[in-house]
């Protein structure tokens, strides 16, 4: 077992790069839990395709440290190379975009059926585009004695800014808009948001795009993560409600920051129980 454990040590080092933390001191615990025997022994090879800065925010040390006292390794892929003489893989674990990479994986796929590639193109293309990516919430329908589950009302420019006025103006959109790219594909620009106050302001966004009402929530959202059965709902501060007030008094378009990122964590912040509930912790 140690053997095969020395093995693993040493395809990790051959796969790391210079970003990862001082892998002496990692790969030095390592060994030394595993002299102890206190690992658990090798179950799972995930192979990982991310960008370098998605690397850093999701492939913490931390992170991996506990996954390998689980059993379980992360192993860099090597996109100059071909992904079958790389390996052997249980997972293949990638946020990578582009039709090059989809073909990568999709031969894989066929030659490596035991390997679970997480997630196959045909399961995320629809994660790529802002209308897609919520028509499967507003598909879903859901409501039940506590409400429902739905999608701000939204409209999606293809091009043709100066057009933009007229078609809120005839799908009846209130005032103020979020407006975003329409292409979600993991970039800064994707993430690039804006407000827009009024009717004549519009024609100064940029299409490809998708125009939704803003909807007050009292500043605070939750976002749900889930992965299989496990589920994970985290409170963070949001954009602060837009009265009409404000509304009548405010002209323009202003970008915004990634109000409810992760730092921007709400979880322990006494919050407004009309807004947050009372036993949402
Ligand atoms: N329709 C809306 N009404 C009110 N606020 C909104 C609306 N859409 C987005 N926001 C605000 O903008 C923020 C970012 O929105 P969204 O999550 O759609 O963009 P994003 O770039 O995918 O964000 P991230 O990837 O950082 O989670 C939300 O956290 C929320 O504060
Ligand atoms: O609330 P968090 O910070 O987890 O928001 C994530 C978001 O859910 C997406 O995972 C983003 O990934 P991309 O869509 O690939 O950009 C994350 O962005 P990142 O640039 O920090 O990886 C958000 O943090």
């Amino acid at each position: 077992m140690v053997v095969e454990n020395m093995r693993m040590l040493r395809l990790m080092e051959e796969n790391r790069d210079t970003t990862m933390v001082d892998e002496d001191d990692e790969t030095k615990t390592i060994k030394k839990v595993l002299n102890e025997g206190l690992i658990e022994p090798i179950k799972l090879v995930v192979g990982f395709a991310l960008t370098s800065k998605k690397r850093k925010s999701f492939l913490q040390p931390k992170f991996e440290g506990l996954a390998r006292l689980k059993g379980i390794v992360f192993v860099a892929i090597d996109q100059d190379k071909p992904l079958s003489e790389q390996g052997p893989f249980d997972i293949v674990l990638h946020k990578l975009s582009g039709k090059d990479w989809q073909q990568v994986l999709e031969d894989y796929r066929q030659t490596h059926p035991e390997v679970t590639v997480l997630d196959p193109p045909d399961a995320i293309k629809h994660l790529h585009n802002r209308q897609s990516m919520l028509q499967v919430v507003a598909d879903l329908n859901l409501s039940d004695t506590y409400g429902n589950v739905n999608v701000p009302q939204q409209l999606v420019i293809k091009k043709d800014a100066s057009s933009i006025a007229l078609k809120v103006a005839k799908e009846r959109l209130r005032l103020p808009l979020v407006a975003k790219p329409l292409v979600s594909d993991g970039s800064a620009k994707s993430h690039e948001l804006s407000l827009a106050y009024d009717q004549y302001s519009l024609q100064k966004l940029e299409p490809p795009l998708v125009l939704q009402e803003f909807v007050n929530h009292g500043g605070v959202l939750f976002k749900v993560f889930i992965v299989g059965e496990a589920i994970k709902v985290v409170r963070r501060f949001s954009l602060p409600n837009v009265s009409k007030r404000q509304l009548s008094r405010t002209s323009g378009v202003y970008r915004f920051p990634r109000v409810s990122c992760a730092v921007a964590s709400a979880d322990d912040a006494d919050l407004d129980p009309d807004v947050a509930g009372k036993d949402s912790k």
